[in-house]
């Protein structure tokens, strides 16, 4: 079991880089603390298996270093470091049964038989495997050979982590779910540093204490699902972590009657003072705003200080419906609970200021941060 440090790593597969968007992970700095489940999130291209390459030792970074426990291990072959790799097609040995699949990797380091027995049968009683370890591997299903992979990477004791790439891919959707949750077990039984590379929020959800979103080559927020939810720290986040994503649009610093206001048309969006003088600080006259669905009021009746919208549509997704409603000529979305009234023509909605959130360049402005954070965050993400 190990920590693993992302030091100033950085990769790319062009052999004169010369703009940021020539690396497929642009320069970053990252802690997995040893123990914790965590989860790789993001959408296909955005680096993810070039970062799983990177840590397992498949793949030689063009900068900086992996740490584990504190100790560079970029010199170290794939099979000195300890790591085990469940990838997204299972890797099993066909003529072999699913017992001599299980124990081959103890083998191979030469434990004991004795020892051998007992751990493959420890592993196939918690993959629910026992009735099948004389079987021939060729003859299982596809998810019960997941399974054995997935137990080949969990019978050494001595990994350092165990890096999931997509393992639930071929998996049939009523049993990924089981599976996710034994996984989950699976962890909270041996405390192996874990990381699940998806590109799906709710295996992240489920599987992970902590997600690291990834976009373009960069880790743009490492938080709970809660803090990812509530916070993001990024445009990206907002838009790929809720269903449906947040709603996003631009709004102007303008001097309304010698006071600042942050204005979408003729709209003045409420902030906080503390933000007005914050952005002024940073000499930042153009923003987005995001707000989540689900923190959009959505008043029952008139309602002087919320704003007179024309409702688009509605559907109805059983439990919730979704309201799509027209502000300023922009489509945007709240989210109506079961018994809420499904309203129609014209309606008054509300930001709630503390869910309004302030991006400038993408990234969030957190007021809990310096102004000098907030460009150090952007400097990085402009690196290499
Ligand atoms: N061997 C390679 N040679 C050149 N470019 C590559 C190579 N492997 C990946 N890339 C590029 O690097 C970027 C990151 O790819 P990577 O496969 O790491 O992303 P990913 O998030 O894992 O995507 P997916 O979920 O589709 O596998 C992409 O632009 C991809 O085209």
């Amino acid at each position: 079991m190990a920590s693993i440090t992302l030091n100033a790593l950085a990769h790319t597969y062009t052999e004169n880089p010369t703009k940021p968007e020539d690396y497929a992970i642009r320069e970053m700095t990252h802690v997995w603390e040893q123990g914790g489940a965590f989860a790789l999130l993001g959408p296909s291209g955005c680096g993810k298996s070039t970062l799983l390459n990177i840590i397992s030792g498949l793949l030689k970074p063009s900068n900086g270093e992996v740490l584990f426990d504190g100790k560079r291990v970029n010199e170290l072959k794939p099979e000195e470091r300890n790591i085990a790799q469940v990838f997204q097609f299972p890797v099993v040995y066909d003529t072999m049964t699913v017992f001599d699949n299980l124990a081959f990797p103890l083998r191979n380091i030469g434990v004991p038989e004795y020892k051998v027995k007992s751990k493959v049968y420890e592993v196939a009683e918690i993959l629910e495997l026992s009735d099948q370890l004389k079987r021939k591997a060729k003859g299982l299903s596809a998810d019960q050979k997941q399974k054995v992979s997935m137990g080949r990477g969990l019978v050494r004791d001595d990994v350092s982590a165990i890096l999931f790439d997509e393992p639930l891919t071929v998996i049939d959707p009523q049993l990924k779910w089981k599976l996710r949750r034994k996984l989950k077990q699976i962890h909270e039984q041996f405390n192996i540093t874990m990381v699940y590379v998806t590109h799906d929020q709710l295996e992240a959800s489920t599987f992970a204490d902590k997600i690291a979103v990834m976009y373009n080559g960069q880790i743009v927020q490492f938080g709970t699902p809660r803090e990812l939810f509530e916070n993001p720290a990024h445009t990206f986040v907002g838009y790929f972590i809720g269903s449906p994503g947040m709603n996003f649009f631009d709004a102007e610093l303008k001097n309304q009657g010698g006071k600042e206001a942050l204005m979408f048309g003729d709209h003045e969006i409420s902030v906080s003072d503390a933000m007005l003088t914050r952005l002024k600080a940073m000499g930042a006259n153009k923003v987005t705003l995001g707000i989540r669905p689900e923190f959009v009021h959505v008043w029952d009746g008139k309602n002087s200080d919320a704003f007179h919208v024309d409702v688009d549509y509605v559907e109805d997704l059983g439990t919730y419906k979704i309201l799509s409603f027209l502000f300023h000529g922009q489509v945007m979305k709240a989210r109506l609970s079961e018994d809420q009234k499904v309203p129609s023509g014209q309606i008054y909605v509300s930001f709630p200021e503390q869910w309004t959130k302030v991006y400038v360049d993408d990234y969030l402005v957190d007021l809990t941060d310096s102004a000098v954070d907030h460009d150090k965050k952007k400097e990085i993400q402009h690196a290499n």
